[in-house]
């Protein structure tokens, strides 16, 4: 049904040429729009960045293409080679300022960039000012004119769809399964490797590109330009194609695209006459449309298709050769060591000078009464918070001071308290990301598909893990359709996919039934047998005491005491300060 529909897209678009040139036009437009916002889908619908200055890098597009061959009498081609790599500095220089801040700092950066350049579209005089620049030459391949719209439409759909192509692929990869993993913070892509803020810029710069393309296609289009069709409410314009169409997939920018173009044309028609006064009144109608979509279709009208159409096909998870794997520390060997940790928020010591040691071999609990600094001590360990003073070891190597994601390179691997799945993947994709570091196919090989042999690999092994921890009937629904204690399992599966030496697991029996935690000791008891070094943070006494081999208490951001579960069972200032005397 699926291959059906792609089928009958592509025999569409291969027909339009063919009806009457008013379509063959609206054609070439949606083609273009569907370029922008298909950059826009992954920027925003699925790494979670807002843009609203995607129509300014296709002016940025359109404009160098415009000035170069009119002004200078450059070939259209080399003046696209300029129009990229213009585009690709502009969008680095953007996206080092304002990407590391997050919040609503890259929404307005766009704005203002938008803004911007459509004022200084319209002022300078080399530009031509609000008139624009006319005389741009046609495209031309071997010698020979593009000037047959229908020839024109070809072009622009063959770019889109090769496009569409490209972004399906690496969506479908190592980095593509990070970059969806970037909706959830950075935390869950950097826990396991991937650095965030640069699989941030490559999208940032592929939708930046993928504006400009169609930018210049635009203008060797239109053959002129003026300011009008890239100013900030156009840039608006694409927003409202992705949120309509459906900001989660790239069908959604099609659907978007057809739906506001068709729709834009009509109302402009319609609305002047029953109104009585031009203006840019289809807006209203827009945010109306927005309104609507979200109250009733909240993830756009894609979503809505989709549930009529049958699943995806489940991954390929046949017989592949194995990924390599690491040298695991000897039982009993000291493997993990806290030396003096420290962190201070402001006036508030959250973890005074703390020391302990975990082996190789053994599971460790970190225990204590609510605030007593045990997530801090935690986050300190895997790098997601800098330490004040003091440094963890894992073997010999300091890692006190590094980035998670090159923490994680050394071999750790965490869950963690609010379990932070991507809902909308499928478990055995989710448990791939675990995978990331243990493969090196980058985004040339995704988006052209180079990486099927790698990816049935780490699918094996995705399903390897599944099986491990007994989810492998599970592999292939939603991560966000499975129970809260399933879900848990899920992320051990997944830090287990990195190989880990060492696993942190974040109050992993939090919110579980008892049957849950009776799995989830179960899974832990196994895996030690298997070897596997634990450290776990946990509220819930009971099921600690029965599965640990040590326990390490804290109180008040100190270390209150250190020992066998009897022990500390019998501890009375643990009883005191962690039971309340009982
Ligand atoms: N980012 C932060 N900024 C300021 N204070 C913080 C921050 N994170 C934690 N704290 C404070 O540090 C102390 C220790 O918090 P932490 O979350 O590590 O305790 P915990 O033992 O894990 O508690 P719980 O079991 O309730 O999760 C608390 O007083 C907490 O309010």
């Amino acid at each position: 049904m699926r291959r059906v529909g792609l089928i009958a897209f592509l025999a569409l678009v291969a027909m339009i040429p063919l009806s009457p040139p008013f379509y063959v036009t609206m054609g070439s437009y949606i083609g273009l729009y569907t370029m922008v916002a298909l950059g826009l889908v992954l920027l925003t619908g699925v790494t979670g960045l807002t843009s609203f200055g995607q129509a300014a890098f296709m002016g940025l597009g359109a404009y160098t293409s415009a000035v170069l061959t009119t002004t200078l009498s450059w070939s259209p081609w080399l003046a696209l080679v300029i129009a990229l790599l213009l585009t690709i500095g502009v969008a680095l220089v953007l996206g080092a300022v304002t990407l590391r801040m997050g919040g609503h700092y890259l929404p307005l950066a766009t704005m203002s960039w938008g803004i911007s350049l459509f004022f200084l579209f319209g002022s300078l005089p080399e530009l031509g000012g609000q008139t624009g620049l006319s005389d741009i030459p046609a495209l031309a391949i071997a010698g020979v004119e593009l000037r047959d719209e229908r020839i024109y439409y070809y072009l622009i759909w063959l770019v889109c769809l090769a496009a569409m192509w490209g972004t399906v692929n690496l969506l479908d990869s190592r980095e593509g399964r990070a970059i969806r993993a970037l909706k959830g913070g950075l935390h869950m892509a950097e826990a396991f490797g991937a650095s965030g803020l640069r699989l941030k810029m490559v999208v940032f710069v592929y939708s930046a590109v993928l504006g400009c393309l169609a930018g210049w296609l635009y203008a060797h289009m239109q053959r002129f330009v003026n300011p009008s069709p890239f100013g900030i409410n156009v840039g608006i314009e694409f927003l409202f194609m992705i949120t309509i169409g459906g900001a989660g997939s790239i069908w959604g920018s099609v659907i978007g695209a057809t739906l506001v173009s068709f729709l834009k044309t009509a109302l402009q028609g319609i609305l002047p006459k029953i109104i009585g006064h031009t203006g840019n009144f289809e807006t209203i109608i827009f945010g109306i449309m927005i309104l609507m979509v979200l109250q009733w279709m909240r993830g756009g009208i894609w979503v809505f298709v989709e549930r009529f159409l049958p699943p995806k096909p489940n991954k390929d998870v046949g017989e592949a050769s194995d990924l390599p794997v690491r040298t695991q520390p000897r039982r009993g060997e000291p493997l993990l060591r806290v030396d003096g940790i420290r962190k201070e928020f402001g006036g508030l010591v959250a973890v005074k000078n703390v020391s302990f040691e975990v082996a190789a071999g053994e599971i460790v609990g970190l225990i204590g009464p609510n605030g007593a600094g045990k997530s801090t001590t935690f986050n300190l360990i895997s790098g997601e918070l800098p330490r004040t003073d003091g440094n963890v070891y894992l073997g010999a190597e300091k890692i006190s001071g590094l980035r998670p994601s090159r923490i994680a390179r050394r071999g750790l691997s965490r869950t963690f308290q609010h379990v932070k799945l991507i809902p909308g993947m499928t478990v055995i994709e989710n448990v791939m990301l675990g995978a990331y570091l243990r493969t090196n196919e980058g985004f040339f090989s995704a988006g052209f598909r180079l990486n099927r042999t790698m990816e049935k690999r780490v699918a094996a092994e995705a399903a390897r893990q599944l099986k491990r921890v007994g989810l492998e009937e599970s592999m292939h629904v939603p991560a966000g359709s499975l129970p809260l204690g399933k879900q848990r399992i899920v992320e051990i599966a997944r830090a287990l996919c990195s190989d880990p030496i060492l696993l942190l697991l974040d109050e992993p029996a939090a919110g579980l039934r008892y049957k849950e935690k009776q799995e989830l000791a179960r899974l832990l008891e196994q895996l030690r047998s298997e070897g596997m070094t634990v450290l776990i943070v946990e509220h819930d006494m009971e099921f600690l005491m029965n599965l640990v081999d040590r326990i390490v208490v804290m109180e008040f951001g100190k270390k209150l005491a250190e020992g066998l579960p009897h022990e500390i069972r019998s501890n009375p200032e643990v009883l005191e300060a962690y039971l309340g005397g009982v």
